[in-house]
């Protein structure tokens, strides 16, 4: 039996119109609404017809839903959410895909008093944005991390739980704050990371523009793919998850200084110490099967 039977989607960019592909795929008979507060956005979805209808609002989206799906950037959630709470049906369950945990839950829990909130980080993406960006296989063997709060109705639980297996992702369930220390370290840190190289290398004033791009094989050009992506989105990530984050920014800076001081004294044993670890990380990932987060520069869809 299906988790649900009528889903709306707000935000329809790229993964709104992923989980719309992959329920259309793997849920056929889901009636399958949607809300974009970009009529350019609705346009463009109305065309690429993933949907069985498109509302003119966030209201009129939600009337007959038993899942509401947010899918806007972090910053976004907590006034889309108040946007449509006079029109929620009493038994939805409303959840999110936001890549911070904790502000999120937050947001929703004064916006929406007294109903069923199942939040949700689906760990899969890629740097573009917008709804012709989005594809059914994105969630594919990938992990969809929950983070309900302590007293959620469990059935919530599970039904968003088996809705997010039957696109084909692996679920996790964790507490909001531990979700947001991890993924501070392996999502937010390295596209902090990503921004400020590609950022100082077209700084550079010894270096012109063409050399950069002339020049950019092998690592830098896995780096600007991933500061390529929507800056809305990472920059209402990095205000949500202030604290985590700057925790983490911490510690590698600290071992940052670390490396800047066996460079400095050739401690060559110390370097090598380290890059023989990080690649056994790498390896782990790879054994693991998720080398697929790996730099795609033509994924194929
Ligand atoms: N991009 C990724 O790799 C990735 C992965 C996992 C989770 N996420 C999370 O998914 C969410 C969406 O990201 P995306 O990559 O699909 O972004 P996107 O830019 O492709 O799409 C976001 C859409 O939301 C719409 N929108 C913005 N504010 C709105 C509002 N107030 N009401 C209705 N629609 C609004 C925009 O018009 C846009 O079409 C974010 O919370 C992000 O943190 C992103
Ligand atoms: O592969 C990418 O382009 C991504 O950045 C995906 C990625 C990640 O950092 O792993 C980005 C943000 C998400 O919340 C989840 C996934």
């Amino acid at each position: 039996m299906l988790p649900f039977a009528r889903v709306t989607i707000i935000g329809l960019g790229l993964i709104g119109s992923s989980v719309a592909r992959a329920i259309r795929r793997s849920m056929p008979t889901v009636r399958l609404t949607g809300y974009d507060a970009s009529p350019a956005v609705r346009k463009r979805v109305a065309e690429l017809d993933f949907l069985d209808d498109i509302a003119d609002t966030a209201g009129a989206a939600v009337t007959d839903a038993d899942l509401v799906l947010l899918c806007v950037p972090v910053g976004a959630i907590g006034e889309v959410a108040a946007s449509f709470a006079a029109d929620l049906p009493a038994d939805a369950i409303v959840s999110d895909v936001g890549s911070s945990k904790a502000g999120v839950a937050a947001a929703l829990a004064v916006a929406l008093p007294g109903v069923a909130v199942v939040p949700a980080h689906p760990v899969a993406g890629t740097e573009k944005s917008g709804p012709d960006a989005g594809f059914a296989s994105l969630f594919d063997g990938r992990w969809c991390i929950l983070t309900p709060a302590g007293d959620a109705d469990p059935t919530a639980v599970m039904r968003v739980s088996a809705f997010w297996e039957g696109l084909g992702a692996r679920v996790d369930i964790m507490d909001a704050a531990h979700h947001d220390l991890v993924l501070a370290v392996t999502s937010h840190l390295p596209h902090l990371i990503a921004y400020t190289i590609v950022g100082t290398a077209s700084d550079l004033e010894t270096v012109t523009r063409s050399e950069v791009i002339k020049y950019s094989a092998g690592g830098f050009r896995d780096f600007t793919r991933i500061a390529a992506s929507d800056p809305t989105m990472w920059r209402d990530v990095f205000l949500a998850n202030k604290e985590a984050v700057l925790e983490m920014l911490q510690r590698f800076t600290e071992d940052l200084t670390a490396l800047q001081r066996a460079i400095r004294w050739g401690d060559g044993d110390t370097l090598f110490e380290l890059f023989t670890r990080t690649r056994a990380v790498r390896r782990s990932i790879i054994e693991e099967g998720q080398d697929d987060a790996a730099p795609d520069f033509g994924r194929q869809h």
